[in-house]
């Protein structure tokens, strides 16, 4: 499917997402919300697509919901088969949280509301110097607990900065976000790529279902209800990749002093 609200440009095993609305700073539209479940939706049988990179066109990363077209269709939001617009919309989230693939999520200019939360939902997250972020949601009326944000946004940075940015709706600017561990990085809006292709190059060095049985095994384990079930979910999932052949390849390339060479599972 070509999408029209975003571009994906394949590059060895990553793909380089770009939100493209930028008359609108990328402005999350129902379209959009259709074209990303269709994407993240196809990276969970894709495994030729290893590594994801989201980022925006123009001035900004994403403002949100796109308010004027909302403000146009006002109650009916309706999807066909009787989707709601916020379900829909919040299986992008899931999505991004639950596919294989890590997502490094490159954000400069404003991130507001959903466009937020993509940021939070990925793995890893750099902030251009000129990135803002915040929960933009309690300005316009609405519930800041919204598209994943009181899920994500507290084990990032814990619960007192999360509740001062959900209730107020301020911005937490590059720095600040460094300082509370909101981002791993902070780097010159010109360095973003770059940057980003470090990870990249980092995350396809790894064998391919080591680093799937991470993404999963860490994202059950925040979750889990106990460290007995947080090791259970690493025990199976280390019983898969030591059954690998890129484990063996692993020990013998360390053992050879080379790098291994790992093959896709
Ligand atoms: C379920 C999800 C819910 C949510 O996501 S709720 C949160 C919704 N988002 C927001 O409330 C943020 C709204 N936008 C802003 O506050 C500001 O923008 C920014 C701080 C992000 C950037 O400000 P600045 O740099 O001064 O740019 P600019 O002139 O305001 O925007 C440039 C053009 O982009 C349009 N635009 C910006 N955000 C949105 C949006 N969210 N929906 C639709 N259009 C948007 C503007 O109107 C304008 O357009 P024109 O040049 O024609 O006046």
């Amino acid at each position: 499917m070509g999408y029209e609200t975003f571009t994906v440009e394949k590059r060895d095993g990553a793909d380089w997402v770009t939100l493209n609305r930028p008359e609108v700073l990328n402005a999350i539209s129902l379209q959009m919300v259709r074209e990303l479940n269709d994407y993240f939706g196809g990276l969970f049988h894709d495994r030729d697509t290893r590594v994801v990179v989201l980022r925006g066109a123009g001035k900004a990363f994403c403002a949100g919901l796109d308010i004027k077209e909302r403000a146009e269709n006002r109650d009916a939001i309706p999807f066909a088969g009787g989707f709601s617009f916020q379900g829909y919309l919040a299986d992008v989230y899931i999505k991004m949280r639950r596919c294989p693939q890590p997502i490094v999520s490159l954000v400069h200019g404003a991130a507001c509301g959903g466009g937020f939360s993509f940021v939070l939902a990925s793995d890893i997250r750099i902030a251009g110097e000129s990135a803002k972020m915040n929960a933009a949601f309690i300005k316009l009326g609405l519930s800041a607990c919204d598209m994943g944000c009181s899920y994500f946004l507290p084990r990032l940075v814990g619960t007192s900065v999360a509740s001062e940015l959900m209730l107020t709706g301020r911005f937490i600017h590059a720095p600040r976000a460094l300082a509370t561990g909101l981002v791993s990085e902070v780097v010159p809006d010109a360095d973003l790529d770059a940057t980003a292709q470090g990870y990249v190059d980092d995350l396809l060095a790894a064998s391919p279902m080591g680093l799937r049985m991470t993404k999963e095994g860490l994202n059950l384990a925040i979750d889990a209800p106990s460290l007995e079930a947080a090791m259970a979910i690493e025990n199976r999932n280390q019983l898969m990749t030591s059954a690998s052949p890129n484990f063996r390849e692993g020990m013998q390339a360390f053992l050879e002093k080379r790098k291994p060479n790992y093959v896709v599972e």
